[in-house]
């Protein structure tokens, strides 16, 4: 079975719509991934966000970051071995709704180098969002549910701070890693769709059948985009959420890599519920994801606080959002 790639450059066009939400719903249900060919987000947009990336990452000295660290809010530093404590990548989360970025704990939690860009990245963000929009109206369509905005309208962009944007930066090292390390552990994302936006290849995915890894392909300019396990969940498992990772076999210890990540999600209070219309009723009270029984009604915002914590520990949401006085 191929890897899905997907032109989606006449998804507005009423006539072609159902035909690519097709492809990308039977993508879904298979692969958990895809990758999109033709998409609305601007070359120029990616280029400029992934120079801001490298100029932080590469030139922001390590101090003037961990002093601030990821906080409650999801803003904030994760330096090299924070993640798991074994994942040898520095990332830095913009989460939150609209305007929260430049408001007074927005700017607080961020390190100074982020404050005069933070239009920049809400505009890069809602981008991103626009797309996840389209994305979600093909999946509501192509599995038949009676309305095509259902999954949309549980997604409104203001409606709570549960749409993430992630940048991170795989060093490279000139000594070979310890054995208790990787670059980022295996998982699903815990959310609806993300969109992966990556310098190179080096992702793996687990294969459609189960049965080991496969090396996601990297297209320059296209997307990848993987489902969560919110909506996996939410779909009766129709739809799937993909384990992958980023080991130092696909990417060498002495190689750097970048990638952004968008965690489409849909607004916090939203209820977990497997939908009836999608089939699979029973089978779904046991739905595991990252090691946890996902339990019928938890909301998309206590699932993603569990995973965080998983991921940080729950200190993380102890921080105080205003991590550090501005300097
Ligand atoms: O770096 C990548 O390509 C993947 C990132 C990822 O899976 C994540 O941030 O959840
Ligand atoms: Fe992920």
């Amino acid at each position: 079975m191929a890897f899905p790639i997907i032109d989606i450059k006449h998804i507005d066009d009423k006539d072609c719509q159902f035909a690519i939400a097709k492809e990308i719903t039977d993508a879904s249900r298979t692969w958990g991934f895809l990758l999109l060919k033709n998409h609305p987000i601007p070359t120029k947009d990616i280029g400029e966000m992934f120079k801001l990336s490298r100029d932080f990452f590469n030139d922001v000295p390590e101090d003037q970051k961990t002093r601030w660290p990821i906080n409650g809010q999801y803003v904030g530093y994760s330096g090299p071995l924070s993640d798991r404590k074994k994942d040898d990548k520095a990332s830095m989360w913009f989460s939150g709704k609209p305007g929260c970025l430049a408001c007074k704990e927005g700017q607080e939690a961020l390190p100074p180098y982020w404050r005069d860009k933070v239009d920049r990245i809400e505009a890069f963000k809602h981008i991103c969002h626009d797309l996840v929009i389209k994305l979600l109206v093909c999946l509501a369509l192509a599995l038949d549910l009676p309305d095509r905005n259902y999954f949309a309208k549980a997604h409104a962009e203001d409606g709570g701070n549960g749409n993430q944007f992630r940048i991170l930066c795989y060093p490279a090292r000139s000594r070979e890693p310890s054995e208790s390390t990787t670059r980022m552990s295996a998982h699903s994302d815990s959310g609806s769709v993300t969109l992966l936006f990556q310098t190179c290849a080096g992702l793996e995915i687990e294969a459609p059948d189960g049965k080991g890894w496969v090396s996601a392909p990297h297209l320059e300019n296209n997307i990848l985009v993987n489902l969560g396990d919110a909506l996996a969940f939410w779909s009766g498992g129709q739809l799937k959420a993909t384990k992958h990772r980023v080991t130092f076999d696909g990417v060498p210890h002495d190689v750097g890599r970048m990638s952004m990540a968008y965690f489409g999600a849909a607004v916090p209070d939203t209820r977990l519920e497997p939908l009836k219309i999608c089939g699979t009723g029973e089978a779904m009270e046991q739905y595991k994801a990252n090691g946890l029984i996902i339990p019928t009604g938890i909301t998309v915002g206590e699932y993603s606080k569990m995973i965080m914590a998983g991921i940080y520990g729950s200190s993380v949401e102890q921080q105080p959002p205003v991590a550090n006085t501005p300097t």
